[in-house]
C-alpha cells in the first residue's frame, strides 16, 4: 500500500489542502494520504493554535473523503522534525510504502530542514505547485542538489514504487487558499469557550 504524508500546522485547514491531497492521490498513485498535524513546526517561531482545535477543523475540512485521515501521529510518537518523524513511521509500518508530500513554499526552504538530505534519502518526495512559488522551488538547493534524483512528471504514477532519493514536481491548477490569510482575516482561531482562558 501507499500512503502520501502531508505534514502541516493546518493553523487552520483549508480547502487548498484538500486539493493537494486529491491531486497527490491521483498524480502520486496512491491509496491513502494521512494529515499530520504538527505539534508545531520547528522553524516557526509563533506557536500554533492548540492540537484538539486544528485536528478538529482539519476533520471538518476533510468531510467526506475516506482516502484522507487525520491524524496527530507527531504528537503521539514526540516527534517534531520530520527526519524523526519518518524513520519512526519506517520502522513501525515496514509495510508501507510512504510518499513525503509537500507544496512548493516548503521545497524552497527544504535545505533548512534539519537532516534534509536524509529526508531524500528515506523516502519518495512529491511536490505540489503552489501559486508564487514556481521559481523559487527550482532555484532551491534541494532541487539542485537532487536533480539528478527527479522523477519526471509525466511519469510521477511511479513515484511511491521508486526508491529513494527520488523526487516529483507536479504542475497541477492551482488555488491559492492558505492558512495565513484565514488567520489575517480574524476567522481563526475561534474564541476560546467560555470560561477557558
Ligand atoms: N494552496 C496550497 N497549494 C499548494 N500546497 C499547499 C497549499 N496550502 C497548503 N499547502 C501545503 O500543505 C502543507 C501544509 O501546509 P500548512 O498547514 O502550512 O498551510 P499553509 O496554508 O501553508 O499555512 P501558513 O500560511 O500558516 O504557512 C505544506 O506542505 C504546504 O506547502
Ligand atoms: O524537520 C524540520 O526541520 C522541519 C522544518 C520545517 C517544517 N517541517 C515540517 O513541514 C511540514 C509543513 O509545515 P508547515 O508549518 O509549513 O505547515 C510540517 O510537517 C512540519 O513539521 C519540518
Amino acid at each position: 500500500m501507499a500512503v502520501g504524508l502531508l505534514g502541516g500546522s493546518f493553523d487552520p485547514a483549508h480547502p487548498g489542502h484538500v486539493h493537494v491531497s486529491r491531486a497527490a492521490l491521483a498524480r502520486f498513485a496512491l491509496d491513502r494520504l494521512w494529515w499530520l498535524v504538527s505539534p508545531g513546526n520547528p522553524l516557526k517561531p509563533r506557536g500554533p493554535a492548540p492540537l484538539a482545535r486544528r485536528i478538529d477543523r482539519a476533520r471538518a475540512v476533510i468531510a467526506g473523503d475516506p482516502r484522507i485521515a487525520v491524524t496527530d501521529i507527531e504528537a503521539r510518537l514526540g516527534t517534531r522534525y520530520t527526519a524523526e518523524t519518518l524513520s519512526a513511521l519506517l520502522h513501525r509500518y515496514p509495510g508501507i510504502r510512504f510518499v513525503w508530500l509537500m507544496g512548493a513554499d516548503n521545497l524552497a526552504d527544504f535545505h533548512r530542514w534539519q537532516d534534509w538530505r536524509g529526508i531524500m534519502g528515506m523516502v519518495p518526495v512529491g511536490i505540489l505547485a503552489r501559486p508564487g512559488q514556481r521559481i523559487s522551488a527550482r532555484r532551491s538547493v534541494a532541487a539542485r542538489t537532487f536533480a539528478p534524483f527527479r522523477l519526471p512528471a509525466p511519469a510521477s504514477r511511479l513515484l511511491a514504487r521508486s526508491d529513494p532519493p527520488v523526487w516529483c514536481f507536479v504542475n497541477i491548477p492551482m488555488r491559492d487558499d492558505s492558512s495565513t490569510a484565514l488567520r489575517r482575516g480574524g476567522v481563526w482561531p475561534p474564541a476560546p469557550p467560555q470560561g477557558r482562558p
